[in-house]
């Protein structure tokens, strides 16, 4: 054993000086014992087609003759070494002639310190034997003179992996036992590229070609009926290669199995739709199925199919996502890759792709090997969905961005803001003047065709930047970013209002529209969207209050006074419990008989605020209106002046008649509805007939064109209570509604009557309007009244009725009956009430 070591180690020693300077190891050196390489030759003699004695006659041989077993095909060669130092170079001079001559030699034995005789001499100075058993296999010499030395040979025989050299070209000129056999000795040189499958050496011949670069190749191919993994390198100062074939057919064949199922889903994957990518991530390779390349128009071979070459095609904004997706599936935060983006096709078009993906390969360390997964294309899906985003954020009447839109812009732009902090914003909303009146008049298909102009005229007057959209109904909302937003949205409003003052042909309908803006800034009055339009909203609210068409920025001030009339609305739930309200009368006279006793008298709804004082019911009732509140408000006031007609009537004005307002809403509220048969009833408890109270509304009410408000409006009716049309001529006074609904009365506007001494159109209007009222059989009151004059004016032209502070203001009850109702005494009626 210890030989079979020293052997190994000397063997293994010399194939590294033979790897190192393999030509001088072929040689044989000075000083080699020629009795060895005689020996060798005398071996080979009859392989080469010498005699034995003529090829030891050659060489001079010397003792020790070599014995030789010639007896082909076997022979056995026993050779001698002089030296422990020079070991080595007969023996591999020895095989590398038996190489030469095609013998492979099956075994070798080196003897030490054995002498001819069989005595052991002293190591340094023993002669070494050296027998070699092989076998002939042919004539043809083989190997090569300048082989592989004999003893490495022997040594890279017993490798199990086969062992190769050869010259730049790649051509085979040594080969150890394992590959002969596996080639079955083929002649050499031989081009190692013939041996190879035909489908791996137009593979072979390119990385062969790459190799003599660096000095090192390494490939797997198929050799014979093995896959091998063959390494080679540039033996040094030499342009030899030697390399090695280590038998990978197991794993070829598990990865074939494997790469068999592979196909198999990846096919599955395939028939559904989607493109396969393989991604060895640690090798940095990528394989793309046929439907892959597809999806993005290319047909295989038309792109390189690397993973940077579609790394490069995707769409630079969907580069950080992806990214950050895919860290986080490596990572192991996420289960599934999962990641949408857009890939450049072929024709130049942007596809969108569902990439979905997992590793399914990891690493020791936990790091991903493998991974594969699929691509979807869903650019259909991505167009529908900016369609639908569009959609969601246009204004389909206008084409305008909608509500949703702009809260994004002012939301990006606040954010922008916030971090330029160089510009102001301003935030407009404009609201159309009395739009409900357009349509009520010409219809919703002449309001939504207005709308649509009123559009392009505001978008029209943006300056670059400036956004305008359509926040629903006959509301608008414009955004500016300025240095001075104050002075660009009084410019933009200016340009507005003018824009809008020009007259709209609507289908051949000439209309007048006009709209009121109010404007909020960022950072001034808020740097939150909400704050913006709480504000924008109270400076529009001041713009309408203020006679409309025009502009109001938000002040602080504005927002004392919201602030006001929020307190005021709170105060109003006090004022029905804490008995804060109180009913005056204004009488209400024949203008065929002023001094005759009234018969008739207008209840009017008065608050007195604990602190306040009077409150006007022009500030209140909106509120009340705003609030709900108004429905038992007016509850309240009908029955109060049901009370106060009854004690009237009971006292022997028998026919007195006291008329209360009912707003629209309270009109309309559900509560109301039910409230009817009430007031109904509730008269009948007081024993009195309907026609003993009056009730007005306003031409809005009746312009709902509601058959439900007709149906409430003949259910009182029916019960006897007169109906008055309240501020006739004021709105949009329309015979229809007239005639559609039953009215008694209708009273005449205070703004016509104000008008009648001037003459003219006034004058003019109040004789149509009690013309008109008579022939529909309708009585006429006219409110107001505040000179002789006036009264003259609309009895000469046959009105009813008569009211104003001419005659007398609203009073209390008992001051009414007092002033008016004592003793029911017929007289002279004046004006002195004033
Ligand atoms: N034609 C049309 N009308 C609409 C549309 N949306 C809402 N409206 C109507 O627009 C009107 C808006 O009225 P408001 O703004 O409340 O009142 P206004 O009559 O303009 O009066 P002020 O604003 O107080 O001056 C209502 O009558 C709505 O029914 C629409 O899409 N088309």
């Amino acid at each position: 054993m210890a030989l079979a070591a020293g052997l190994a180690a000397g063997l293994a020693a010399a194939f590294l000086a033979a790897a190192l300077g393999s030509t001088a190891a072929l040689k044989p050196a000075p000083g080699v014992n020629l009795g060895s390489l005689a020996a060798a030759i005398l071996i080979l003699a009859p392989v080469l087609g010498f005699t034995p004695l003529r090829a030891a006659r050659a060489c001079c041989l010397k003792e020790p003759k070599p014995g030789i077993d010639t007896a082909p095909p076997f022979f056995t060669v026993v050779t001698t070494a002089s030296s422990r130092v020079s070991r080595m170079r007969p023996a591999s001079a020895l095989l590398s002639s038996c190489l030469a001559a095609r013998c492979s030699i099956r075994s070798v034995l080196f003897m030490r310190g054995v002498s001819r005789n069989n005595a052991p001499e002293r190591l340094g100075r023993a002669r070494l034997w050296l027998i070699a058993r092989g076998i002939q296999s042919g004539r043809v010499p083989y190997p090569s003179r300048r082989s592989v030395p004999v003893q490495f040979s022997t040594l890279l025989d017993a490798l199990p992996q086969q062992v190769w050299k050869a010259d730049a070209q790649g051509r085979l000129l040594w080969m150890n036992a394992r590959l002969a056999e596996a080639l079955n000795r083929p002649a050499l040189p031989s081009p190692l590229v013939n041996w190879l499958h035909a489908d791996d050496r137009e593979a072979f011949r390119h990385r062969w070609a790459q190799a003599q670069a660096n000095g090192r190749f390494e490939m797997e191919y198929r050799l014979g009926q093995q896959w091998v993994l063959a390494q080679a390198q540039r033996l040094p100062d030499s342009p030899h290669w030697l390399g090695t074939h280590i038998d990978i057919s197991a794993r070829r064949t598990a990865e074939a199995r494997l790469q068999q199922a592979d196909e198999v889903w990846k096919l599955a994957l395939e028939c559904s739709g989607d493109g396969v990518w393989d991604w060895h991530v640690q090798r940095g390779t990528e394989h793309f199925s046929e439907r892959y390349l597809r999806l993005h128009g290319f047909q295989p071979g038309d792109v390189d199919a690397t993973p940077e070459a579609f790394d490069a095609r995707t769409h630079p904004d969907d580069i950080p996502q992806m990214n950050r997706d895919r860290e986080d599936h490596f990572a192991g935060r996420t289960a599934i890759y999962r990641n949408e983006h857009r890939v450049l096709a072929k024709d130049g078009t942007w596809k969108w792709v569902l990439s979905r993906g997992m590793v399914i390969e990891r690493d020791t360390a936990g790091q991903p090997v493998r991974m594969v997964g699929t691509h979807t294309d869903i650019t259909d899906r991505k167009r529908q969905e900016a369609l639908v985003w569009q959609q969601a954020r246009v204004d389909a009447l206008t084409g305008l961005p909608n509500r949703r839109a702009l809260r994004e812009r002012i939301d990006r732009a606040l954010a922008q803001r916030a971090v330029r902090g160089d510009e102001e914003l301003a935030v407009m909303f404009v609201d159309l003047d009395h739009f409900k009146e357009v349509n009520d008049s010409l219809g919703h298909d002449v309001g939504d065709a207005l709308l649509g102009q009123v559009a392009q005229r505001l978008q029209a007057c943006m300056p670059p930047g400036g956004v305008v959209a359509r926040m629903g109904g006959d509301e608008f909302t414009v955004l500016l970013a300025a240095a001075d937003a104050a002075a660009a949205a009084e410019q933009v409003g200016r340009d507005m209002l003018a824009a809008l003052s020009a007259t709209f042909d609507v289908g051949g309908e000439r209309v007048y529209v006009s709209a009121s803006i109010g404007v909020s800034l960022a950072p001034r009055d808020g740097v939150e969207i909400e704050s913006l339009f709480k504000h924008a909203d109270q400076a529009l609210y001041e713009a309408k209050g203020a006679g409309r068409n025009r502009l109001r920025l938000f002040t602080p001030d504005l927002h004392e006074a919201v602030q006001r009339r929020a307190r005021l609305a709170a105060e109003l739930r006090q004022a029905l419990p804490a008995r804060q309200f109180k009913l005056v009368y204004q009488p209400i006279l024949s203008l065929r008989d002023p001094t005759a006793p009234p018969r008739k008298a207008e209840a009017l709804l008065r608050w007195t605020h604990p602190k306040l004082g009077d409150v006007s019911p022009a500030q209140f009732i909106p509120l009340a209106e705003a609030s709900g509140l108004i429905v038992d408000i007016g509850d309240w006031v009908f029955r109060e002046a049901a009370a106060q007609v009854q004690a009237w009537r009971a006292r022997g004005h028998a026919s007195f008649q006291v008329a209360i307002n009912k707003s629209p809403v309270q009109f309309l509220s559900e509560r109301s509805q039910q409230a009817h048969p009430d007031w109904v009833e509730h008269l009948r408890t007081l024993g009195l007939p309907g026609e003993a109270l009056a009730v007005e509304i306003t031409e809005g009410l009746l312009l709902e064109r509601d058959e439900a408000v007709a149906e409430r409006l003949r259910a009182l009716r029916a019960a006897g209570l007169s109906i008055s049309l309240d501020d006739f001529g004021t709105g949009y006074s329309s015979l229809s509604y007239l005639q559609h609904h039953e009215i008694d009365t209708v009273k005449i506007d205070r703004s016509f009557v104000a008008g009648l001494e001037a003459g003219g159109k006034a004058l003019a209007l109040c004789r149509a309007i009690v013309t008109m009222a008579h022939e529909l059989g309708m009585q006429v009151v006219a409110e107001g009244i505040e000179t002789e004059a006036q009264m003259r004016a609309l009895q000469a032209m046959g009105c009813d009725w008569g009211q104003g502070w001419w005659f007398g203001k609203g009073v209390s009850a008992e001051a009414f009956e007092e002033r008016w109702l004592a003793g029911a005494v017929q007289g002279s009626v004046t004006g002195t009430a004033r």
